[in-house]
């Protein structure tokens, strides 16, 4: 019987942007994201948490190689988002607000499109925006059709 692991690798990045909606008014933007909604924008320091669900290999002993998810990550996340204006630098927030909801959005189909091929697959992403407030996306979608 094999074993199944989750595995799981953290990095982290700074980042400048400012909460606005192109759906919403400039006054709706002002009332419902109050000081992240400042023009000329605030920054954070991210913390991002990657978990990867898969069988441990018998003859290596991991589920993946963490110096591959490592660089996977880098190339992902680092590459794109660290020392970044997201609103400005990223062209997935040009039209999207760049919550943390959406930066682990992001990030999770960021990964899904660099991760080596293996026995294992991306399960969770993990976006802390400060100390206290944190984001947990694993893939799951609505039934919706109406977003945007
Ligand atoms: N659903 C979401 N709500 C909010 C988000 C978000 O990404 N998703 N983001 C923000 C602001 O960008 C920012 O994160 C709020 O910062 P701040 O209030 O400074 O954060 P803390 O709560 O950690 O700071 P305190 O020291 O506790 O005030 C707002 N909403
Ligand atoms: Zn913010």
């Amino acid at each position: 019987m094999g074993h199944i692991a989750y595995l799981r690798r953290k990095e982290t990045f700074s980042a400048a942007h400012r909460l606005h909606s192109s759906y919403l008014t400039e006054e709706e933007n002002k009332e419902l994201y109050g000081k992240c909604n400042n023009p000329n924008g605030h920054g954070h320091n991210y913390t991002v948490e990657i978990t990867i669900r898969g069988e441990v290999d018998p003859h290596t002993g991991m589920v993946m190689n963490l110096t591959d998810l490592k660089k996977c990550m880098g190339v992902a996340i680092l590459d794109e988002l660290d020392h970044k204006n997201l609103d400005l630098d990223v062209p997935y927030f040009t039209n999207c607000p760049s919550t943390t909801e959406m930066v682990a959005v992001f990030i999770w189909n960021n990964i899904r499109k660099h991760l080596p091929k293996g026995k294992y697959e991306l399960y969770e992403v993990k976006v802390h925006e400060t100390d206290n407030n944190v984001v947990i996306f694993r893939g799951e979608l609505t039934s919706t059709e109406d977003v945007p």
